[in-house]
């Protein structure tokens, strides 16, 4: 069994409490790891330390591109150490194998891509006149607190940390509770690739306690949260207090929006696929699912069929398709919420339930989902479930498509499938969300800014946006030589 530390100022250390947490395979709930569960006390330290190594310049004063080579360190540990991550990822979180293995590639990406920022520009210029120059720069803003969720824990790290670290500032990261193991991987790594001390720093334990110091506290200038809407509006009612910077990238309740004209088999096949990969668990899922009612019928018929045949099994297992969910409280949830959906008078086409049978019993997993007959109004439709369970609604056209794929709070992603590209542009421009795809699903491009509209969040990440998310930005005005101005004549 893996004991799990916390890294703060280059040294791996216990919680100041002495408190441990018990770390679970959500496939069948044995003791994977037992972390150490940190306190406020424990966030305070590891802030003093991030606030002294920034203030100290060793990393913020670096050259761009020193820093970039320890990017590239890191991105060949991670690369030499990619087959055994993955299958930590997958130990604590469930998700499929290779679905950890992509994340892990995705998060190598990541910190190649920051460091070759540096064969970009890294300013702009502009000539006010003939010896007037405004200069634009980034800096960094300082110490960061970055706090990431479960359903992505190695890769929505990386996303975070490359663009800071790059960026010359000093960072303290809190994964989910539920899910430190790859964390403490990362962290390693970052050791062998020999990030100076105090830059990295490593905390871990509840939200309420760990993240809620990491938010609160006056040394540090800029909060990066991802993870649900519910705790990023605390997030930003917290950090208002000093007008601290933050970023926000939270939950969603995004439509597919399916027309007429699609070849079925196809588009019934990327329906599956934008709801049900990672068990539902994706931030983007495609949890809406809106058909044109002359197809309905016979596409709901279809979707269901294969719904029934999707595969359920632990993620190490070759043929499994879909795994479990997080926890056991998470599961709760996403049961309670099928509940509410009978409740409400929605049909529940397939799924439904809890597998507890064939091996599967002490794990958290729930069958793929599928309601029928919805309403706008209805729980189900309106909030982010964030599991197996995809609601379906009906349009008569093009304009109450759009009505119904915005009639929502969120505004993170959305799709189109759709023949007539004229028309499938035209519909996904109108879509509220900023991120949107047409006759493809769960496309993420390193280079292209990744956040929502509305209560989807704030901010952009990935791209030289995510740099900027990390950058303050700077004008400098020069005169090549002082002129007396003349405006007051005495
Ligand atoms: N927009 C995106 O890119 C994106 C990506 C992944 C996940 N998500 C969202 O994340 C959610 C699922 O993750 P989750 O259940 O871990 O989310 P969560 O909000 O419960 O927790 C996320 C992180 O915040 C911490 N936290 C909780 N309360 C806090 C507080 N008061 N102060 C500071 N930190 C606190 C948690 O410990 C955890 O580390 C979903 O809503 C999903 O849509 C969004
Ligand atoms: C950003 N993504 C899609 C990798 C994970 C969201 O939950």
């Amino acid at each position: 069994m893996m004991e799990l530390n916390m890294f703060i100022d280059g040294e791996w250390i216990t919680s100041t409490s002495g408190e441990k947490r018990e770390v679970i395979n959500p496939a069948n709930g044995e003791l994977i790891a037992v972390a150490a569960e940190g306190a406020a006390e424990d966030a305070k330290y590891a802030i003093s330390v991030a606030r002294k190594t920034f203030d100290s310049g060793i990393w913020s004063t670096l050259p761009f591109k020193t820093r970039a080579k320890y990017l590239h360190n890191i991105a060949n540990l991670l690369e030499e150490n990619a087959e055994e991550i993955a299958m930590l990822e997958t130990l604590n979180n469930g998700k499929m194998l290779l679905a950890a293995k992509t994340d892990v590639q995705n998060a190598i990406e990541c910190f190649r891509y920051y460091a070759s920022l540096i064969t970009q520009p890294e300013g702009e210029i502009f000539n006010v006149g003939d010896s007037v120059q405004t200069i634009v720069i980034r800096e960094p803003i300082g110490v960061c607190s970055l706090i990431v969720p479960w359903n992505f824990p190695l890769l929505m790290a990386s996303w975070q940390i490359a663009p800071a670290l790059v960026a010359g500032n000093t960072f303290i990261l809190k994964p989910s509770e539920i899910t430190p193991v790859t964390a403490v991987k990362l962290f390693e790594i970052f050791e062998k690739a020999g990030v100076p001390t105090g830059v990295a720093n490593l905390v871990m334990g509840p939200g309420s306690t760990v993240g809620s110091e990491m938010v609160d506290s006056n040394l540090v200038d800029k909060v990066a949260f991802i993870g649900g809407t519910e705790t990023g509006q605390n997030i930003m009612r917290v950090a208002a207090e000093n007008t601290k910077k933050i970023s926000l990238e939270l939950g969603g309740k995004s439509p597919t929006i399916v027309f007429a004209d699609n070849d079925l088999e196809i588009a019934v096949d990327n329906a599956l696929f934008n709801i049900f990969l990672n068990s539902g668990q994706v931030c983007t899922a495609a949890s809406r699912l809106l058909i044109e009612d002359s197809i309905h019928d016979q596409f709901v018929e279809r979707l269901v069929e294969r719904a029934k045949k999707i595969v359920i099994g632990h993620g190490n297992k070759a043929t499994s398709e879909m795994g479990p969910l997080v926890s056991e409280a998470h599961m709760q949830k996403v049961l309670r919420y099928i509940e509410i959906g009978k409740q409400e008078g929605a049909i529940l086409a397939c799924g439904g339930n809890r597998i507890i049978d064939n091996g599967f019993e002490n794990g958290f997993f729930v069958e793929p989902t599928i309601f029928t007959n919805t309403r706008p109004d209805m729980r189900i439709v309106q909030e982010e479930i964030f599991g197996p369970v995809l609601v379906i609604q009906k349009f008569k056209d093009e304009e109450e498509a759009i009505t119904l794929a915005n009639d929502t709070v969120f505004g993170l992603g959305g799709a189109v499938f759709c023949k007539d590209l004229e028309k499938a542009m035209r519909v996904v421009k109108k879509i509220k969300a900023g991120i949107t795809w047409v006759n493809c699903y769960h496309v993420a491009t390193i280079q292209a800014p990744w956040g929502g509209y509305k209560q989807s969040g704030i901010g952009r990440g990935l791209g030289i946006f995510g740099l900027d998310e990390f950058s303050e930005i700077k004008q400098i005005n020069v005169s090549y030589k002082a002129h007396p101005v003349g405006w007051f004549s005495n």
